[in-house]
């Protein structure tokens, strides 16, 4: 006999998502708006117990209350994702190897999995959905990403946001969408997963790149500039590693991310650069931050995929050369001035 869906029974939908950060505490706040159960794991032990006690994550978005008849917090992976239907990973893509290394194959059979992660699995330089497919064996049509011009502050303050879901499965696509839509939240299925996943990681390293130039000492003018040059780097990138000739880079899913990356004031990758650009060093940007800004990996990442396809991406290459290859910010602006129309 076909078991009935959870939905059709009115059941709440067992959800688990992986990760203690600000995106991940503002996905929880967005899914507890519906019929929902969330198995949240946190690596610090800490952090579940104080959870458990406090309705609030002590760490991130401090203010945004957890309803606790729909949120239990774990500190054991497995028994987040015991039981679960969807499973939402939300790790920084520097840390999720390390995050999941005592989980196998059956741990994801047969689950829905979004990455809300804007980032690239380092040395392996491989997407993160890719990534999942290789090593736990998730088919592409169970995976999905979360993109869009979303910062995790401005949920908390439930202002009016959207998002985009995509994944070559659209009804998986759809499923998420229906999950992650609320009262402020308008979340849009797509089918182009590689595509949205490659902008939504370029896009932080743009934003670094503004944060650079502003640091520098370079205005509103210049950075227009260098926006539009940077939405020409990722259409030449894009079309020649994942071509789609439905894609609309103009969309929110890929322009509004990197309009909201490269301008908000809540962006750690535009606020990371802006150290950068006024003289720190990395280590010390790092320690001063104390969140995580993904472009520092990926730009090495794109780096390393680009010299595969040769794509001129003049931005990604100055950023790469002041953040590793220890090129003085404002002579590797200087240069590329050269490269922008
Ligand atoms: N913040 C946002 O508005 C948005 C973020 N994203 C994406 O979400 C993902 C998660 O970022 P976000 O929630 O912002 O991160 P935050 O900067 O808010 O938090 C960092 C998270 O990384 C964890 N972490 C730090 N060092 C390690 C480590 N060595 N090993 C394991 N975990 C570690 C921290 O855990 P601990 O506290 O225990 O140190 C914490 O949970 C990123 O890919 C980001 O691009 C996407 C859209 C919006
Ligand atoms: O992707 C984001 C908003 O859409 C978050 O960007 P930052 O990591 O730069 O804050």
């Amino acid at each position: 006999m076909t078991e009935i869906p959870a939905f059709k029974k009115n059941l709440p939908t067992q959800i688990a998502v992986l990760g203690g950060g600000s995106w991940a505490t503002a996905i929880i706040k967005i899914l507890s708006e519906n019929n929902v159960k969330i198995k949240w794991w946190l690596r610090r032990k800490s952090d579940v117990d104080f959870i458990k006690k406090y309705n609030h994550n002590p760490s991130y978005l401090t203010d945004a209350p957890l309803n606790p008849r729909k949120v239990r917090a774990y500190h054991k992976m497995h028994d987040a994702l015991n039981g679960v239907e969807y499973v939402i990973l939300a790790v920084p893509a520097a840390f999720i190897p390390d995050a999941l290394k005592n989980l196998n194959r059956n741990h994801f059979a047969g689950k829905k999995i979004v990455s809300a992660i804007k980032g690239m699995i380092p040395e392996e330089n491989m997407l993160v959905t890719d990534w999942m497919e290789k090593v736990f064996g998730v088919p592409q049509n169970m995976l999905a990403a979360i993109a869009g011009p979303c910062h995790a502050e401005e949920v908390a303050l439930e202002k009016q946001s959207y998002l985009t879901i995509a994944s070559p499965n659209l009804q998986v696509a759809q499923d998420y969408a229906n999950l992650m839509s609320c009262r402020y939240i308008q979340a849009n299925p797509i089918g182009d997963l590689y595509g949205v996943e490659y902008c939504a990681v370029i896009k932080n390293i743009i934003a670094m790149a503004c944060g650079i130039t502003h640091g520098l000492g370079y205005g509103d003018n210049f950075q227009a500039v260098m926006v539009s040059n940077a939405m020409q780097e990722i259409k030449r990138f894009l079309d020649i590693v994942y071509p789609d000739p439905y894609r609309d880079l103009h969309s929110s899913g890929y322009l509004g991310d990197l309009l909201v990356t490269a301008y908000s004031q809540f962006s750690r990758n535009r606020t990371f650069g802006n150290m950068i650009g006024r003289g720190y060093s990395v280590k010390s940007a790092q320690i001063e931050m104390n969140m995580v800004a993904e472009g520092y990996y990926a730009v090495k990442s794109i780096h390393q995929v680009n010299k595969q396809y040769d794509v001129s991406m003049p931005i990604i290459d100055a950023v790469y050369n002041i953040l590793y290859e220890k090129a003085i910010p404002a002579n590797e602006i200087m240069t590329l001035r050269t490269f922008l129309k």
